[in-house]
Parts: structure tokens; sequence; C-alpha cells
């Protein structure tokens, strides 16, 4: 049995859940339930905090996980990225009240606030900044204002939190996050971890692609080819009608529009797009 961890809240526990869902796996019936048992996959789904995920992985004791990249920096565990997976992206930034700071120079002996402590160290000592860092468990936008800290560093998505409480970032983004798969680095892959990572790779592929459908004539066939080259190249069959022929290709779902654009500008008709349900390459 692969035994995967799938964050049981919070920002990432949707996209997770969906993406497993899209790729064959089962759910869960309600959020009380801490394990699934997915006979038909040889899989167990363990719901776990998503800060803890990278733990119980680069411990060995759960084969899969899905957390974020800045939470596997924090965690300092020895889990590695297998695959991005392209939900839950985020930054990890400084923040203070307006002018208060230009960038993280200006940090040495402040105080930081942070629910990443470890991601946080890393950086200041990459920097060769010695600031205190003051661990906070979240809502740490509020620290300046009690008094606790000069400055923050925290996710930032939209903004609207920091907005919120007067606060804007200063400085280089310290991370940039998303949603990841890990394993224990190092380790053998197990047992159906390979078909995962094929499931997955279907899950975005057919999330960011289109299948486009055209006639063209069979003389502008190469520069159809150069507007739709596909992925090994598309299909072309002849039509039944003479010097016609139809075409077919995978195009990226975004800017297919466009590419309807150019087909239609050298000819091409009966120009159909059509959404992949699922894939494997
Ligand atoms: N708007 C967002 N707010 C917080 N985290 C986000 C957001 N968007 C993406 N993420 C990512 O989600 C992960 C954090 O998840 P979550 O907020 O559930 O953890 P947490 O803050 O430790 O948990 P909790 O808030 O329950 O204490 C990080 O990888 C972060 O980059
Ligand atoms: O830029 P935004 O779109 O506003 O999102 C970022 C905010 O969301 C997260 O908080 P969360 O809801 O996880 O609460 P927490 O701080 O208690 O973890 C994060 O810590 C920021 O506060
Ligand atoms: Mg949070």
């Amino acid at each position: 049995m692969l035994r995967i961890a799938v964050p049981n809240k919070g920002a990432l526990s949707e996209g997770a859940q969906t993406i497993l869902k899209e790729a064959g796996y089962r759910q869960r019936r309600d959020s009380k339930e801490l394990v699934v048992v997915d006979s038909e996959n040889s899989c167990e789904l363990f719901f776990l905090r998503p800060r803890d995920i990278a733990v119980y992985v680069g411990e060995g004791t759960l084969d899969a996980g899905i957390t974020g990249r800045d939470m596997l920096f924090d965690s300092g565990s020895p889990a590695e990225e297998v695959m991005p997976l392209g939900f839950g992206r985020s930054t990890f930034r400084f923040a203070a009240p307006a002018g208060a700071h230009s960038g993280v120079d200006g940090l040495s002996g402040l105080r930081i606030a942070t629910s990443y402590a470890g991601l946080l160290g890393k950086y200041l000592a990459d920097q060769g900044v010695d600031a205190r860092v003051i661990k906070l468990d979240g809502a740490v936008e509020t620290a300046i204002r009690l008094g606790v800290a000069d400055a923050v560093a925290d996710v930032v998505e939209t903004g609207t939190t920091l907005r919120n409480v007067g606060l804007e970032v200063f400085g280089e983004p310290i991370a940039h996050s998303e949603a990841i798969l890990i394993k224990r680095a190092g380790a053998p892959e197990a047992n159906g971890f390979q078909q995962l990572i094929r499931r997955l790779q279907g899950v975005l592929v057919a999330r960011d692609f289109v299948m486009i459908d055209y006639d063209i004539r069979a003389e502008r066939i190469d520069e159809a080819i150069s507007i739709t080259p596909g992925m090994e190249g598309p299909t072309v069959s002849p039509l039944h009608r003479e010097g016609w022929v139809a075409v077919r290709a995978m195009v990226p779902r975004k800017g297919h529009q466009q590419v309807m654009d150019q087909l239609w500008e050298i000819g091409a008709k009966a120009i159909l797009v059509t959404a992949i349900f699922a894939c494997r390459l």
C-alpha cells in the first residue's frame, strides 16, 4: 500500500483533495475522516496538518505527501520535492509599516515575527543579517502593532491581509511557493509511487491543454503544423474532400483563442476546441 499524506485543512486542503480525486483516488466522505483506505488503488490517504506532512514523509513513515514548498523548506525535514502541482501559489515576504525599512540589510539587530522560523532563519543567515526571529503560530501581521516585532515575514497571496493592517511588503521575495509532491530524500520509491506521479502529471496536462481539431487545405499543412505542433507532432488524416486534410493536436489552454485566429487566417475551417478529461503522456 502506498501511504500518501494529504493536507486536512487550510489553504492547500481543497486543491490537494481535488487533484487526487481527478487522479482517480478515493475521497473522504467528511472532514472528520483522518484515514481513507483506497484498496482499488492500493493506497492509504492520511489527512494531516500541512505543516506536519514534511515531517512524516522525511521520517519515512509515509511514502508521499502534498505540502507547500515553503513548508518543506521551513521544516528542515529530509524530504524532497518530486513535482510542482500548480496550485496554492504564494510568495513569502517581509512586511512593515510603509517606509519603515527598505531591504533585508536594514534588519540587523531588529525583531522579525514569523510562523516560518526555519525558512526565515536560513534566509537571514544566507544574507548575513543578524536579526532576532520571533516565532508565532499565526496572524503574525498583528505583531508589529502589539510591539512584539519591528517587521514580519509571512505568506502573501493577494496582499489583502497586509493591506487590512496597514503593512506593505519590502525587499525581495524570500521564497516563491506552491503545492508540491514530496518523498523522503534519497529513499527508493515505494510501490505505486511512479503511478501516482504519472496520474498527477496527467491531471496537470488535462488542466493546461485543450484538444484542437480543424480542416485545412493540404498545401497549407506546413504552416498549420507550425501553429499547432502538438506534443509528438499532430495527427493529420485525409478528409473525404479532394485537397483537404483534418488535423488534431493538443495546444496550451492559455492562448487557444489566438491559435484559432491564426488557423482561421490561413484558411482553416471547422476549428473545434474540446477539453481533455484525462490523459497519460
Ligand atoms: N492565502 C494563503 N494563505 C496561507 N497560505 C497559503 C495561501 N495561499 C497559499 N498558501 C500556502 O498554503 C500553505 C499554508 O497552509 P495553511 O495556511 O493551511 O498552514 P498554516 O498557516 O500553518 O495553518 P493554520 O493557518 O491552520 O495554522 C503554505 O504552503 C502557503 O504557501
Ligand atoms: O495575501 P493574502 O491573500 O491576504 O493571504 C495571506 C494570509 O493568509 C494566511 O493566513 P491564514 O489564513 O493561513 O492564517 P494564519 O496567519 O493564522 O496562518 C497568511 O498567513 C497571511 O496572513
Ligand atoms: Mg495559515
